[in-house]
């Protein structure tokens, strides 16, 4: 059994506080975008010598951790310790930029969380997949809708876009990430978090021409100090006509938004990951 877990881009992204555990409660909206891994799952053998009930193979990007401790063999142990679980191999074809914001690896835990209730005929039900997805990352439980939302709480709190929200069908989004590594942990360590004068969601509701003046991602001041690079690649973005440009997340991917498909903007971004999708 196959699934294909999707990227996600931040519509604005403010970080309102800082809590006592060290996370930060934030503002977003979560867009799915059209741009995949693949996960598939098949049973073990019973003579399959395996020390573990749940191996991974990882073709496509290279994923800078263990096997163990990928997201995926978490999200496996985490229902194996609730439901009785066969023993399965795991192949995961990597192609979300990871170290990016666009939430790939989250992706992939709910992902499997969603194949193993579906594959084992589990019956979870959204809202306690959600919990589960909640517990291996804090923008995990987006994935397992994988519908626009607006977020809060850590990431995790979700309520669904209603009406018009954010509702980009028919754009263009060019995503471009750079060779630039930025650490999750890092980012949100270089914020003074502040509640917004206007709410992401609010702003998202406007005509798109408002956001370039409104919808703001609290990460890029910060980061782009780091990493002047990336801020040109977003100006490159609205030189290249977009209508709203931003970094996603924490970085270090950038999207831009076109009303028309930029042709030839691959070549602008000479030797990055540079991908054009119709939303
Ligand atoms: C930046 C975003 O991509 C915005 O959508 C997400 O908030 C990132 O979420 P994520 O990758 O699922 O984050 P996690 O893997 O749970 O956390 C990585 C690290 O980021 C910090 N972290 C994360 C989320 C959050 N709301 N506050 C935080 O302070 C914590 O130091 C944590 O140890
Ligand atoms: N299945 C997975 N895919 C990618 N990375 C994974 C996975 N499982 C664990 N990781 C670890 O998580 C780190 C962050 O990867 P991820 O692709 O989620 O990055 P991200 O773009 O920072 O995501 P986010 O938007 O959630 O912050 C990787 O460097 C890797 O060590």
């Amino acid at each position: 059994m196959i699934v294909f877990p999707c990227a996600k881009i931040n519509l604005g992204l403010n970080i309102v506080s800082k809590r006592e555990d060290g996370y930060h409660n934030l503002e977003t909206v979560f867009y799915p975008i059209p741009l995949y891994d693949a996960l598939e799952i098949k049973y073990m053998d019973e003579k399959f010598p395996s020390d573990t009930a749940c191996d991974l193979k990882v073709t496509g990007n290279a994923v800078d951790c263990d096997e163990q401790k990928n997201l995926v063999v978490k999200a496996y142990h985490i229902l194996a310790a609730d439901y009785q679980l066969q023993r399965i191999h795991t192949h995961l074809y990597k192609h979300i930029p990871s170290q990016a914001g666009l939430g790939g690896g989250s992706s992939d835990a709910a992902f499997m969380i969603r194949l193993l209730d579906e594959r084992f005929r589990l019956n979870i039900g959204n809202p306690e997949m959600e919990r589960y997805a909640a517990r291996l990352g804090a923008d995990c439980a987006f994935f397992i809708e994988a519908e626009p939302a607006y977020a809060e709480g850590i990431g995790d709190v979700l309520m669904p876009a209603d009406g018009p929200d954010g509702n980009l069908h028919g754009y263009y989004l060019c995503v471009v990430k750079p060779d630039v590594a930025v650490s999750t942990k890092e980012a949100y360590s270089a914020i003074t978090p502040k509640k917004p004068a206007k709410s992401c969601r609010d702003i998202v509701r406007q005509p798109i021409e408002t956001w370039k003046e409104e919808l703001v991602n609290d990460f890029e001041e910060p980061i782009f100090k780091m990493h002047p690079e990336l801020a040109a690649i977003k100006q490159k973005l609205y030189d290249q006509g977009a209508v709203y440009a931003s970094m996603s997340g924490s970085g270090s991917a950038l999207y831009g938004i076109f009303k028309e498909e930029p042709k030839g903007i691959e070549e602008q971004f000479d030797g990055m990951f540079c991908e054009v999708m119709k939303l």
